[in-house]
C-alpha cells in the first residue's frame, strides 16, 4: 500500500513530533465497504470495556471481532503498515505486534462511546501501546458520531472521510460523540508492546 503524502491533521508546529496522526485513504470505499459486509454476516454482539465487562453507561456499540485468516490478511497486512508507518512517522515506540483481533464497531440510534482510554490497567488491555481507528462509513451516512481526541487537554475532533485511519497512543483520551442520525462503522486495533519506559 502506498500511504499517500505526509501525515496531516495532526499538531502541527508547536511540538516537536505529532501527538496523533490521521492518514486519508488508508483503505478504499471498496474496502471499507467490504469491512461492514464481514460485519453484517459475521456474529456481532454489543461491546464491552477493557475489563470486558460490560458498561453501557460508557459504551454503545456493536462489535465484531475480525479473526486473522486467509480472507481478512490483507486488513492485518494493511493495519500493520500503518502503525509502522505512524510509529516511524511520530512515536517511535517498542512494539510486538497485534494481540488482540481487530474490530468493527457499529454506532446507531444514539451510540457512543464515552470519553476513555484503550490502555487498561493489567491483563493484556495494559500492553495496549498504539490505536488505529479507521473511519468505514462515508461522513453522508450519519450524523454525530466523531471520532475526538484529548492529547493536550484541547479537544480535536479526527477527519471523517471515508477510509481515513487515525492513529494515536492508547493512553490518550478519547471518544465517539452519540450517533444522532444514521450508522457509523470504525474499524479498530490495537498495537501491544513492552511498557513505555
Ligand atoms: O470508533 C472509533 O473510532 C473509536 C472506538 C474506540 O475508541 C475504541 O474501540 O476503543
Ligand atoms: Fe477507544
Amino acid at each position: 500500500m502506498s500511504l499517500p503524502g505526509a501525515p496531516h491533521g495532526a499538531a502541527r508546529g508547536a511540538t516537536p513530533a505529532p501527538l496523533w496522526l490521521s492518514y486519508p485513504e488508508a483503505f478504499s470505499p471498496e474496502e471499507c465497504a467490504s469491512l461492514i459486509d464481514m460485519m453484517i454476516f459475521g456474529a456481532h454482539k454489543s461491546a464491552g470495556l477493557v475489563n470486558g465487562k460490560a458498561e453501557q453507561s460508557i459504551r454503545q456499540t456493536d462489535i465484531h471481532w475480525i479473526p486473522e485468516n486467509d480472507e481478512t490478511s490483507w486488513v492485518y497486512q494493511r493495519l500493520a503498515q500503518l502503525v509502522a508507518q505512524g510509529n516511524r512517522d511520530a512515536f517511535g515506540y517498542t512494539l510486538s505486534g497485534f494481540d488482540e483481533d481487530a474490530q468493527i464497531g457499529r454506532y446507531q440510534n444514539g451510540g457512543f462511546y464515552d470519553w476513555h482510554i484503550d490502555r487498561g490497567g493489567r491483563g493484556i488491555g495494559a500492553r495496549r501501546k498504539l490505536t488505529v481507528s479507521v473511519q468505514l462509513s462515508d461522513p453522508t451516512d450519519y450524523q454525530g458520531g466523531e471520532l475526538q481526541l484529548n492529547p493536550d487537554g484541547r479537544v480535536v475532533t479526527a477527519e471523517t472521510a471515508i477510509g481515513t485511519a487515525v492513529v494515536f497512543p492508547a493512553y490518550m483520551l478519547h471518544r465517539v460523540a452519540p450517533v444522532t442520525q444514521g450508522v457509523r462503522h470504525s474499524l479498530v486495533i490495537w498495537t501491544h508492546g513492552p511498557d513505555f519506559t
